[in-house]
């Protein structure tokens, strides 16, 4: 007879979709099932799992629905013949900054599921507000200014919080919703993240915040390790600190806190043990660093919806263009963290516009072409040394770093003297954005992250020991070749087995260290023991290689200056528009 161990849930609730892996005691993935919103859902008008109001800049999800994913993703797993009564743990990993404004309802409804009925059907009123912000809104400038100036500065809110204001995080996007709606927001009675919103559905009651999680808001003080009332006062306004501090409810310190046993609802639909556990869900990009057990000299790049860069550190050093967060399971340990809104969506722009240049209609690999063009396009298009080097800004969203509007800028740049121009001579539209775009990408997170890099061996330059790629864009063997010869990386750079699911193989792993840890073990430890480097991930480039990793050191400098101009320009423009 088959070995029948105990299994654990990873569910990852993301921009674009919700998934479940299901993982043994030993790390192996057992099962997967994925709801994809846009292909998926019925009922909504959404694109790429969002709506969009443009006039306010608001970009925000319908709760309904993730409950309508949560149902699908189950049933997906019950027709692939998954035996639930051996599920001992669930977590989660939930986009993050996004909240969930609860009905005074809620407890009752969560409380009392019917499992002769879907949550979509039973869950619409347990909502004051039928939507969730989502973490590409960019509503919130004027209540970013408002956190920044709080504390004295946007270095002083990223001392406290890890990271100064950014329009997804949710503290400002309260202020907002609070400001907007206020007979709403008094109606509200509890508010949760996207994590601990999925937590709650299978608790059947309003789960706690996530000790990492909780750091995406611009309300948690990292260093005492409690909400900063300051910041909460700000944040809500003439309803008072008290009733804010009662919607948010505790953060249990513990990334591995046992949240109480699954609901009813899930035992009697879907076959759970009454003894399977819920752990804490935390946030996507906290979860993806759980994937594996990852050492200070490693770093992450997920090119998901959007591009992310990770690195977990014991070093604390907040500057206003990073974030810091709690690490996800272990006290002591940060996560670094690096995040663009421009990144898997702005790609596909660009891999459109040259299938369309091609006239290559609905290609079996849509990435083919782009993959093909970008690796004959020499390095910062540079075909002889004399040439000057080609660089870009690609947004079609505003973007996190740097805080500019959507928009493309494109310059030639002469490393030998320095010089900078914004034009587009010499530039094969759209060919030559292709390498532009990544390398765009990759020079950006190679210019923030040097301070947190150190020297993997004698004689050479400061870069990671281990370039890991994750998400849907992981699979892109090209991506990866140039991500190498940008970033470094000596040892190389790997995808994971698990291709675009590390996120939730994340969460899966935090609920078999969260359940089969031994007193003070840590998850690093646990993790480690069982983690086998040949069958759990793949090397696919190379990472180091000296002459690129200096070519690509000459274009930072002007890469940082391209940066710093479109930043001026856009400045004396929103000057002169006021
Ligand atoms: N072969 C590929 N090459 C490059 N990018 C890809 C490829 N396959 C998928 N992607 C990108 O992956 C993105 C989705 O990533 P995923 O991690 O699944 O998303 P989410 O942000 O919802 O977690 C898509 O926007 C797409 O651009
Ligand atoms: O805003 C951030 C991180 O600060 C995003 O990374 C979200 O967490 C959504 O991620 P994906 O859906 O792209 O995985």
């Amino acid at each position: 007879m088959a070995f029948q161990g105990p299994l654990y849930i990873g569910f990852d609730l993301s921009t674009q979709q919700l998934k479940g892996l299901v993982v043994n005691s030993e790390l192996k993935v057992v099962n997967i099932s994925k709801f994809d919103f846009d292909a998926d859902s019925h009922g909504f008008q959404i694109k790429k799992g969002v709506l969009t109001n443009e006039a306010e800049h608001e970009v925000f999800a319908p709760v309904a629905l993730w409950l309508q994913a949560l149902d699908g993703v189950l049933n997906g797993l019950q027709k692939q013949g998954l035996d639930f009564r051996r599920v001992k743990g669930i977590s989660g990993a939930g986009q993050q900054h996004g909240s969930v404004y609860w009905s005074q309802d809620a407890e009752g409804l969560l409380g009392n599921l019917d499992a002769g009925k879907t949550l979509e059907e039973q869950l619409r009123t347990a909502f004051s507000h039928p939507y969730s912000p989502n973490w590409q809104d960019a509503s919130t400038q004027e209540e970013c200014e408002e956190f920044d100036a709080h504390l004295g500065g946007q270095e002083q809110l990223a001392w406290v919080t890890g990271s100064k204001a950014h329009h997804r995080f949710t503290g400002p996007q309260i202020l907002r919703f609070q400001k907007k709606y206020p007979e709403v927001y008094k109606r509200t009675s509890r508010i949760s993240l996207v994590s601990s919103f999925l937590a709650s559905i299978l608790l059947g009651r309003i789960a706690p915040l996530d000790i990492s999680d909780v750091c995406g808001m611009n309300l948690w003080n990292i260093e005492k390790g409690a909400y900063d009332d300051r910041l909460l006062q700000l944040c809500a306004g003439t309803f008072g600190v008290e009733d804010l501090k009662r919607k948010l409810g505790e953060v249990p310190e513990d990334g591995g806190a046992h949240l109480g046993k699954i609901h009813e609802y899930f035992v009697k639909r879907y076959g759970f043990s009454r003894d399977c556990t819920i752990i804490s869900s935390t946030g996507d990009n906290p979860a993806t660093i759980l994937s594996l057990p990852l050492r200070p000299s490693d770093a992450m790049v997920s090119l998901g919806t959007s591009t992310t860069f990770l690195m977990s550190t014991p070093s604390y050093k907040p500057d206003p263009s990073t974030h810091f967060f709690n690490h996800p399971t272990t006290p002591g340990l940060y996560m670094f963290m690096l995040c663009y809104k421009n990144g898997g969506l702005a790609r596909e722009h660009v891999r459109d516009a040259i299938n369309e240049k091609l006239g290559v209609n609905k290609p079996a690999n849509p990435w083919a072409e782009f993959d093909r063009v970008m690796l004959q396009t020499p390095a910062v298009g540079q075909k002889m040394e004399s040439d000057l080097m080609k660089m870009g800004l690609f947004f079609p969203r505003p973007e996190i770093v740097p805080n500019v509007r959507s928009g493309q800028w494109r310059f030639n740049y002469n490393p030998e003297d320095g010089s900078l121009k914004e034009s587009a001579e010499g530039w094969n539209e759209p060919f030559d954005e292709a390498r532009a775009i990544v390398e765009s990408q990759m020079l950006s997170l190679r210019l923030r992250s040097r301070g947190l890099t150190t020297s993997p061996d004698d004689g050479l330059p400061a870069q990671p020991r281990r370039v890991y790629l994750v998400g849907g864009g992981s699979k892109n063997k090209a991506i990866a070749k140039v991500a190498g010869e940008v970033l470094g990386g000596v040892d190389g750079v790997y995808k994971l087995d698990v291709g675009d699911n590390a996120c939730a193989l994340g969460a899966a792993y935090n609920a078999v260290w969260a359940i089969e840890r031994a007193p003070a073990q840590t998850f690093e430890d646990l993790i480690g023991k069982r983690w086998h480097e040949e069958d759990f991930i793949e090397k696919i480039a190379d990472g180091y290689q000296k002459d690129a990793f200096e070519k690509y050191g000459r274009a930072l400098e002007g890469f940082e200056k391209m940066e710093a101009q479109v930043l001026k320009q856009e400045e004396s423009r929103r000057l002169a528009n006021k």
